[in-house]
């Protein structure tokens, strides 16, 4: 056979498949569904409208958050590879999809958080989650987590001696510095002992699991821009599947020591007249001791379970309030009149005393609670996140047909003019009682909402607010007219990509 006439063969067989495509990308059922509903008119096979978020990790939050709603509007849907995302921002129909009972499973995208997380709550779908979600709860209850404030109020104090040395370093006492490798340290101390009752002083000293705790997400982050690698037997190969396994191994063995140990610990202390562990740590009751607890040596729960759930712990527990803590010191150094406003709220409440922030000062923080709400409006540490559609459901005038992902913008919804006059100007006050009247419940979701929201909301806002008071009741944050401002990114959680450099001084 000539070149020629192979050359025109494989012509045609690619015309006739893109013709095919061309067909079925317009007539097929699932098609005839989904462009109802307004996105780009093409999409190629295998990449779908991928290329448009080429870039850096700052364009996928433009094109899905700003971009893309704004030539589409406020429902609209995209191909990533050959799956369909149906991006909604309104607050009538997220109410639609985040309450229901039914679409409760999660998409594809946290496919990559599986190997590391295993189907511990975040991941999990169906019964399997609802058991857990009803079994975990209870780790949430008021009583327990101001048992944690004497650890939020440890880490903290280490978190303003560690700042303080860098200050005092300089002639002026005053230092520029990226204060969001600081912050992740100490969140990351803080939801060590609270999920597993373990001190690992990531604040203080180098540790291979928090090395590895780091990198992971970074990894996870850069497997997504890399389809190609979603095929397992590439990825086993690649450089990054070889890393990924290493890491796996370090994080792995870390919980399961710590697991074990635990065990030991708490056979050896007994069980007291109640039938209760002793824990030996007052009320504190960490997350691992409540799942030791209902295990009953493995009936129950496997130790493979339990890993799964302390892992998810450490996953959602820091990198969540290390973005709200960056964020919020970064609004508090660009609006200063705010930042004095918490600070009158703190002499008042604290005066010139050293003493701790207590349970009982936790109320009286209500300005403070007013700008942490409002800069996970403006920063949501969780930017988008999504539910899979496992039956056709009508959303408003659309039908979203099985198979289809719903990924719910809380970046886009939060800063939509509608709802939120002058969005992106930061003013805490809309956070006030009077002023929130009237506002739909489904358009503010940094925590998401319904019953696949965040189980450890209350532990994020009580930590914070211990954090943040001690921080702003020591030091003053400016911004330099020299420094760069933040450059937003979607990594999976809403992070800097340049840091958050702030200026420093003590009060
Ligand atoms: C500022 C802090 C935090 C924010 C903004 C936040 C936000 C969220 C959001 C939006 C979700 C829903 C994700 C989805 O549907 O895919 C979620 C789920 C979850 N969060 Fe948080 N979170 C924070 C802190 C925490 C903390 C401190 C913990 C643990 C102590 C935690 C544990 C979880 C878990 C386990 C889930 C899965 C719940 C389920 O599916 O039933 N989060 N979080």
């Amino acid at each position: 056979m000539s070149f020629d006439f192979c050359a025109c063969v494989f012509a045609l067989g690619f015309i006739l498949a893109f013709l095919s495509w061309c067909l079925y990308i317009r007539f097929s059922p699932f098609h005839v569904s989904v462009n109802r509903i307004p996105g780009p008119k093409f999409h190629l096979p295998l990449l779908g409208n991928s290329l448009e978020l080429a870039g850096g990790l700052d364009n996928v939050l433009h094109m899905f958050q700003e971009k893309w709603p704004e030539k589409y509007g406020e429902v609209y849907r995209i191909f990533l590879g050959n799956h369909c995302y149906v991006v909604i921002s309104t607050p009538e129909l997220l109410e639609a999809i985040l309450s229901s009972q039914k679409i409760i499973d999660k998409g594809s995208s946290y496919a990559n958080l599986v190997p590391w997380l295993g189907l511990g709550l975040l991941v999990s779908s169906g019964d399997l989650w609802r058991s857990r979600r009803k079994m975990l709860t209870p780790a949430f209850h008021f009583s327990i987590l101001n048992s944690f404030v004497e650890v939020f109020n440890e880490q903290s104090r280490v978190l303003c001696g560690i700042i303080g040395e860098i200050c005092q370093s300089f002639a002026d006492g005053k230092s520029e510095m990226d204060v969001y490798p600081l912050i992740t340290r100490c969140s990351l101390d803080i939801i060590c002992e609270a999920s597993m009752g373990t001190t690992i002083n990531a604040q203080t000293k180098d540790s291979e699991y928090v090395r590895a705790v780091y990198r992971m997400g970074q990894l996870i982050v850069q497997r997504f821009q890399q389809p190609w690698l979603d095929i397992p037997w590439i990825f086993s190969v690649s450089a990054l599947g070889r890393e990924h396994n290493r890491l796996l191994k370090i994080l792995h063995g870390f919980t399961e020591d710590v697991i074990q140990k635990r065990r030991e610990a708490l056979n050896k202390k007994g069980k007291n007249k109640t039938g209760e562990i002793e824990t030996g740590m007052r009320n504190r009751l960490p997350l691992l001791d409540l799942l030791i607890k209902t295990s009953d040596d493995g009936k129950v729960l496997s130790n493979q379970d339990i890993r799964n759930e302390i892992d998810t712990f450490m996953f959602e527990g820091h990198d969540t309030v290390s973005s709200l803590m960056g964020w919020f010191l970064y609004c508090m150094a660009t609006n200063t009149d705010c930042q004095d406003k918490v600070r009158t709220e703190l002499n008042d409440l604290f005066g010139d005393s050293e003493r701790d922030c207590s349970e009982e000062d936790i109320p009286n923080l209500k300005y403070l609670e007013c700008c942490i709400k409002e800069t996970l409006r403006l920063y949501p540490s969780v930017p988008l996140f999504d539910r899979t559609v496992l039956e056709d459901v009508q959303i408003g005038k659309y039908l979203i047909p099985a198979g289809c992902t719903v990924a719910c913008p809380s970046f886009a919804t939060h800063r939509n003019p509608k709802t939120f006059p002058d969005p992106l100007v930061f003013s805490p006050e809309r956070f006030f009682p009077d002023e929130a009247v009237g506002r739909h419940p489904y358009a503010y979701i940094p925590f998401s909402a319904g019953p696949r929201n965040c189980i450890g909301q209350r532990f994020a806002m009580l930590e914070t607010k211990v954090v943040l008071s001690t921080l702003l009741r020591r030091f003053k944050f400016e911004v330099s007219a020299n420094t760069k401002p933040p450059i937003s990114s979607t990594q999976l959680i809403l992070k800097s990509m340049n840091g958050i450099n702030l200026v420093v001084s003590r009060r």
